[in-house]
C-alpha cells in the first residue's frame, strides 16, 4: 500500500548502454628511424653469389608459346567479283525480288552496278572511295585500309585463298594445333561461297579436308589418326531465342553448357568423299532464305568442326586438335534486304550476333592495349560467342576473312565492316598453346571420361563401349563404319588414362618451365641490381679514400699551423715586450724620437767560465738623433745555476730593439730602428726546462743590485759577476739610462743543438726619471765584464750621436754593473750580443696594432705577480735572496719599478 501511495517513481532516466565500448584507435606505432649503421667491413672477402653460373643455364624456350605470343590475328580481305553482284534466279537470270520492291530501289541498283567503291592497292591494303552521290556527306571520305594479311582481289580463286589463308592453319592443325577460321561480311559478299564453295569452285572446307585426308602433315609423313566431323548452326527462333541445331543429326537441338556442346554428333570420317558428303548434307539442313541481297542467304551461324586424334600416340602435342570454320550470317540492312516480319527478326538476330562477335574482339583489343581495362564479357550475349570464347579471348589462334562487295551500293556495308574489323589485326595471341590445348583436351576428353565411367559401372562388353551417343552416328553409318567406330572407341577407353596422365605430366612440365622462367627473370633483375650496388660501393670506397686523404692533409696543415703559431707567439711576445719598453721610453722622454741614421751595433760577448760568467755589454749608438737611450738590450748568458745544465750550442740570438717597437731580424743589419743582439755561445749548456722568468729574474736581481753597488763580488767561487759598463761620449747628455733586462729566454733544441733566443728589452731601473732631449749625443757603453773568467762577454752600447738625457739617476759616465751569476755548467758560454739601435719605423701604425696583444700579455704577466707581497718584503733581505731561491730573486726593487711602470702606462 505504501508503495501504491507513494508517488510513482520517476521513470529511470535514459541510459545509453554501449554494447561495445568506444574504441580508441591504437596509436600508430612510432617508427623511429632506424639508424643506418654500416656493417663493419669484413676482413675476408665474401664470395659472390654464383648468379652468373645460374644465369648461364639456358632454359629451353617453348617455341610453340613463343610463336603464338608473337603472332597477331590474321585478317584477310576478299573482294567479291562485281559481275555476280545481282542475285540470280534459279534459271540463271536475274532473280526476282523476293519482297515487294519499290521502283526507285530497282532503278538505283541498275545504275550503281558499274561503279566501284573499293580498290585494291596492293596485297595488304585497299582504298575505299565513297560514291559520288555520297561524297557530300561528312563521314564520306576516301579511306585507306592497310595491314591486312592478304587482300584477295575479285579475280582471286578459291585455291589462292586456301593457299594463303587456310593452308597454314590446316598444316598446324595436322601438327596438332587448333585453329579457327571465321568469315565476316555483309550479306551476299561471298562468305558462304568462300567457306563451302561450289562443285566447281570448292571452298575452304572441302580443300581443307582434301588436304587433311591427303595424309601428310606437311613433312610428307603420314601418322595414324582419326578425324571427326561435326556441323551445327545457331539460329534464332522467331527472333527471340537462340537455337543450336546439329546439322548431322537431322536438326536435333543441342545445348551449350560451359563451352561444351551436349548432344553434338561427331561423325568419324575416313575419307574426303565421306566428309564432303556429310558437309553437303549438313548444308542442305542449314537455314537459308532468299533476300534482296542474296537469293540463298544464310539465316544462321554455321560452325564446322574437324577434330583430329592421333591414334597410338596420345602425347599432348598431337593427341587432339580442332579446326573450326565459322560461316557467319552476313549483316543485313533493312533497306537493302527489304526483310520484313520473320525475316526481319532473323536479320536482327544476325546483326546482333555479328555485333557481339565484333564487341568481343574489340574488347580483347582494348584489353591488350591497356591491361587496366578489363576484358569485357560480351561473349555471354550470344551462343556463338560463348562457344567461341577461347578464340575471342585470344586463347586460341584464329584467322578472319572479310568478304566485301565493291559495288557502289555496297559502300556503306564495306565501310562499316572495314572500320569495325580492320583494327582486329592488332590483336595478339598472348596465351600459351598449353592452356588452349588443355582447354581443348578438357572439353573433348570430358565426354570420353564420362563414357569411360559409364563403362566401368556397367562392366559391359565392347558393345557397351558405345555409350557416347554423341560420338558416333550409328543410324546413318554402314556396318563397316560401325566396326571401325567400335574399334576406335575401345582404343579410346583403354588409352584415355594414359592420355590424361600424359596431359598431367605435360602440364606439370609446363608449369615447372614457367616457374623456372620466372625465377630466371627474377635472377636477371637481381643481377642488374647487384651491378648497380657494386658500382655504388666502388664509388663510396673512392670517396672514402679521398676523404681520408683530405683529412690527412688537413691534419698536417693543422700541425703546421700550430707549430708556426707557437713560434709566432713566442716571437710576438718578445716583440711586444720589447716594443712596450721602447714605448715606455718614448713616453718618458716625451719628445724622444729615435732617428737612427746609422746602424748601431751592440755586441755582447758573453762568456762564462765553468762556474762563473761575466758579460760585458757595450752599447754603441751612432745615431745622431738618438736622444734618449732609455733601454739597452743586452743579451747575456748570465743565467743562474739551473740554466746551464745541459750541453747545447747557442747559435744566434737576435734581439731587435727599437724605440717604439722591437722586431727581430736575423743576420741582417738594418738601418731601421732595430737593435740586433747577437748571442753566440759555442759551448753553452742550457737545460731544457729553462724558463723565461728564471733568466729575467736573475738578471733583474742583479740589476737591482747594481743600483747601489758597482762591484758585487759577493758570490762564491762559482758565481760570476758580469760587469755592466755604459760609456757615454756625449757631453750634454745628462743622463743615460741603461739597463739590462733579460726577461725572456726561448730556447729551441734540435738535434742536440740548443738555439736560444733572448729578447731582452732594456728597461731602465728608474725609467720614470728619464728624460730625453733632442739633439743630444749619447754614447753609452755597457760593459759586462766577467772578472772571474778570461772569457768575458762584453756588451757595449755606444752611441756616437749626441743626445741629451736628463733626470737620470745614474751617472753620465761609464757605469759598471756587475751581475752575479751562478753557473753550474762547466762550460763557459760565449755570448756576443749586438745591439743595433733602431731608427724609427717608417710605418708607425704597425707596432700600434701590436700593442693590443702586448698589453694583454703584460697585464697577464703583471697580474701574476704579487706586488703587495713584494712591497712588504724588507729591502734588507737581499742577502738572503740567494738562499731563498728563485722566488726571492724576483722580488727586487728593479722588477717592482718595472712592473709599476708598465702597469701604470698600460
Ligand atoms: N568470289 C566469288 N566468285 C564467284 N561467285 C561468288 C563469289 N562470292 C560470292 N559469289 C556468289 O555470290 C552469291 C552470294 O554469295 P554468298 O551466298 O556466299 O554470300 P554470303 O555472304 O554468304 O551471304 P549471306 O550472308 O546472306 O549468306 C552466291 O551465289 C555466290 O556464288
Amino acid at each position: 500500500m505504501d508503495e501504491l501511495k507513494s508517488p510513482p517513481s520517476r521513470p529511470p532516466s535514459t541510459v545509453t548502454v554501449r554494447r561495445n565500448p568506444p574504441r580508441r584507435a591504437r596509436p600508430t606505432p612510432s617508427q623511429a628511424p632506424i639508424p643506418i649503421s654500416l656493417p663493419p667491413t669484413p676482413s675476408k672477402t665474401i664470395p659472390s653469389f654464383p648468379i652468373d653460373d645460374i644465369l648461364s643455364i639456358e632454359i629451353p624456350e617453348n617455341n610453340i608459346v613463343k610463336n603464338i605470343e608473337n603472332e597477331n590475328l590474321k585478317v584477310f580481305l576478299r573482294i567479291r567479283p562485281q559481275s555476280i553482284s545481282q542475285p540470280q534466279g534459279k534459271k540463271g537470270g536475274v532473280a526476282k525480288n523476293v519482297w515487294p520492291q519499290s521502283k526507285q530501289i530497282a532503278k538505283s541498283k541498275v545504275k550503281k552496278v558499274s561503279e566501284v567503291c573499293l580498290k585494291e592497292n596492293d596485297e595488304h591494303s585497299v582504298t575505299l572511295c565513297p560514291p559520288q552521290s555520297m561524297q557530300d556527306q561528312k563521314r564520306s571520305k576516301t579511306e585507306v585500309y592497310e595491314g591486312f594479311s592478304y587482300v584477295f582481289s575479285a579475280d582471286s580463286s578459291q585455291d589462292d585463298v586456301f593457299d594463303k589463308m587456310v593452308n597454314p592453319i590446316v598444316e598446324d592443325f595436322m601438327k596438332g594445333k587448333s585453329g579457327m577460321l571465321a568469315a565476316l561480311g555483309p550479306s551476299g559478299s561471298g562468305k558462304t561461297h568462300t567457306i563451302f564453295g561450289t562443285g566447281r569452285q570448292p571452298g575452304m572446307i572441302p580443300l581443307a579436308l582434301r588436304k587433311i585426308f591427303l595424309g601428310t602433315d606437311g613433312n610428307g609423313a603420314q601418322s595414324p589418326r582419326t578425324l571427326y566431323l561435326s556441323m551445327f548452326e545457331i539460329c534464332s527462333e522467331r527472333g527471340r531465342t537462340e537455337r543450336m541445331i546439329d546439322l548431322f543429326n537431322d536438326g536435333v537441338d543441342i545445348c551449350l553448357q560451359q563451352s561444351i556442346i551436349k548432344g553434338l554428333h561427331e561423325s568419324v570420317v575416313c575419307d574426303v568423299q565421306q566428309a564432303e558428303a556429310l558437309i553437303a548434307e549438313g548444308m542442305l539442313k542449314r537455314a537459308t532464305a532468299m533476300t534482296n541481297s542474296n537469293n540463298q542467304s544464310s539465316r544462321s551461324q554455321c560452325i564446322i568442326n574437324v577434330r583430329c586424334e592421333t591414334c597410338g600416340d596420345f602425347d599432348a602435342s598431337s593427341n587432339s586438335a580442332l579446326l573450326t570454320i565459322v560461316d557467319l550470317a552476313g549483316a543485313e540492312r533493312e533497306k537493302k534486304t527489304g526483310n520484313q516480319g520473320h525475316r526481319l527478326l532473323e536479320s536482327n538476330f544476325i546483326n546482333n550476333t555479328s555485333m557481339v562477335f565484333g564487341l568481343c574482339l574489340r574488347s580483347l583489343l582494348e584489353h591488350q592495349k591497356n591491361r587496366k581495362k578489363p576484358l569485357q564479357k560480351h561473349f555471354k550475349n550470344s551462343l556463338l560467342t560463348r562457344y567461341l570464347r577461347d578464340y575471342l579471348e585470344g586463347k586460341k589462334r584464329m584467322a578472319l576473312i572479310l568478304t566485301v562487295k565493291s559495288g557502289e551500293e555496297d559502300y556503306l556495308d564495306a565501310s562499316f565492316l572495314l572500320r569495325q574489323a580492320s583494327p582486329f589485326m592488332k590483336i595478339k595471341f598472348t596465351n600459351s598453346e598449353e592452356s588452349t590445348e588443355m582447354i581443348g583436351n578438357k572439353r573433348h576428353f570430358q565426354p570420353f571420361l564420362k563414357a569411360d565411367q559409364q563403362k566401368k559401372m556397367k562392366m559391359s562388353t565392347i558393345e557397351s563401349s558405345v555409350v557416347n551417343e554423341k560420338s558416333v552416328d550409328v543410324v546413318n553409318s554402314t556396318p563397316h563404319e560401325k566396326e571401325c567406330e567400335n574399334e576406335v572407341t575401345v582404343k579410346k577407353v583403354n588409352e584415355v588414362y594414359d592420355n590424361i596422365n600424359a596431359s598431367k605430366r605435360n602440364r606439370l612440365s609446363q608449369i615447372m618451365q614457367g616457374f623456372a622462367r620466372a625465377a630466371w627473370q627474377v635472377l636477371k633483375q637481381y643481377k642488374e641490381k647487384l651491378k648497380v650496388a657494386e658500382k655504388e660501393i666502388i664509388y663510396l670506397k673512392q670517396s672514402l679514400e679521398d676523404e681520408r686523404a683530405r683529412s690527412d692533409r688537413l691534419a698536417k696543415e693543422l700541425a703546421r699551423l700550430k707549430s708556426s703559431f707557437l713560434c709566432e707567439d713566442i716571437v710576438s711576445t718578445d716583440k711586444i715586450i720589447t716594443k712596450e719598453v721602447g714605448c715606455r721610453g718614448n713616453y718618458l722622454d716625451g719628445s724622444a724620437e729615435l732617428d737612427h741614421q746609422s746602424m748601431d751595433s751592440h755586441e755582447v760577448v758573453g762568456g762564462t767560465s765553468e762556474n762563473l760568467s761575466e758579460s760585458e755589454v757595450t752599447v754603441n749608438n751612432r745615431s745622431t738623433d738618438f736622444s734618449v737611450i732609455n733601454s739597452c738590450v743586452v743579451g747575456t748568458s748570465g743565467v743562474g745555476e739551473e740554466i746551464f745544465k745541459g750541453h747545447c750550442r747557442q747559435k744566434h740570438v737576435e734581439s731587435p730593439v727599437a724605440s717604439e717597437g722591437v722586431e727581430i731580424s736575423e743576420g741582417k743589419e738594418d738601418s731601421s730602428h732595430k737593435g740586433i743582439v747577437l748571442f753566440e755561445d759555442t759551448a753553452c749548456s742550457i737545460p731544457d726546462n729553462l724558463g723565461r722568468d728564471d733568466i729575467s729574474s736573475s738578471v733583474e736581481r742583479r740589476q737591482s743590485k747594481n743600483d747601489t753597488e758597482k762591484d758585487a763580488g759577493t758570490s762564491s767561487g762559482n758565481i760570476s759577476e758580469p760587469e755592466f759598463t755604459v760609456n757615454s761620449q756625449s757631453i750634454d747628455s745628462s743622463a743615460v739610462g741603461s739597463c739590462v733586462v733579460i726577461n725572456s729566454v726561448t730556447q729551441e733544441i734540435s738535434e742536440g743543438t740548443c738555439c736560444q733566443r733572448i729578447q731582452s728589452p732594456g728597461v731602465a731601473e728608474d725609467l720614470e726619471n728619464f728624460e730625453s732631449k733632442d739633439d743630444s749625443d749619447q754614447n753609452d757603453n755597457v760593459l759586462l765584464q766577467d772578472s772571474a773568467n778570461s772569457i768575458q762577454p762584453i756588451v757595449s752600447i755606444s752611441d756616437d750621436s749626441s743626445s741629451l738625457v736628463e733626470g737620470h739617476q745614474s751617472q753620465n759616465d761609464m757605469e759598471k754593473k756587475v751581475f752575479n751569476q751562478t753557473a753550474i755548467s762547466n762550460e763557459v758560454p760565449e755570448v756576443a750580443v749586438e745591439v743595433v739601435p733602431c731608427s724609427k719605423l717608417p710605418n708607425a701604425e704597425k707596432p700600434k696594432r701590436r700593442l693590443q696583444p702586448a698589453s694583454s700579455m703584460l697585464l697577464k704577466n703583471i697580474s701574476g705577480l704579487d706586488i703587495e707581497e713584494e712591497n712588504e718584503k724588507p729591502k734588507g733581505a737581499r742577502g738572503s735572496k740567494r738562499n731563498t731561491g728563485v722566488d726571492l730573486t724576483r722580488k727586487t726593487q728593479g722588477s717592482l719599478s718595472l712592473i709599476r711602470l708598465l702597469k701604470n702606462n698600460i
